[in-house]
């Protein structure tokens, strides 16, 4: 368990900022997919809008159990048939590799619902 990190499976290599390169990379996969870059936060973001409340629930208790296996939460909220989902690593302040990886997670999921 790395001090201060909690018991979550991360390692110390998935925690750090992306490089430029890395999120230039990324960004743009993720800009294509419907994702915004807040800057200003070193965040990404998207909403996901379901035809009924309870897809959106369940979605959100999909995407909560792979948030729980990688110890990497979104900051969420939902309203109706809406998830307001952001995504970014408080640890740092900014986008790693386990925002890019619950990104995708989260894609998958909303093709399952
Ligand atoms: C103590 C616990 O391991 C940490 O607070 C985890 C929980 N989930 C997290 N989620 C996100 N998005 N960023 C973190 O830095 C983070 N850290």
């Amino acid at each position: 368990m790395v001090p201060g990190f909690g018991a979550g499976t991360r390692t110390s290599a998935d925690v750090h900022w992306l490089t430029a390169e890395e999120r230039n990379r990324v960004i743009l996969d993720l800009k294509a997919a419907g994702w915004s870059e807040l800057s200003e936060r070193g965040a990404i973001y998207k909403e996901f809008s379901f035809k009924y409340c309870n897809q959106a629930s369940g979605f959100m208790s999909q995407v909560t159990l792979q948030a729980e296996k990688m110890n990497h939460h979104p900051e969420w909220f939902s309203v109706y048939n809406k998830v307001h989902t952001p995504l970014t690593s408080h640890v740092c302040g900014g986008l790693t590799k386990r925002d890019v990886k619950l990104a995708k997670f989260v894609e998958k999921a909303t093709v399952s619902m």
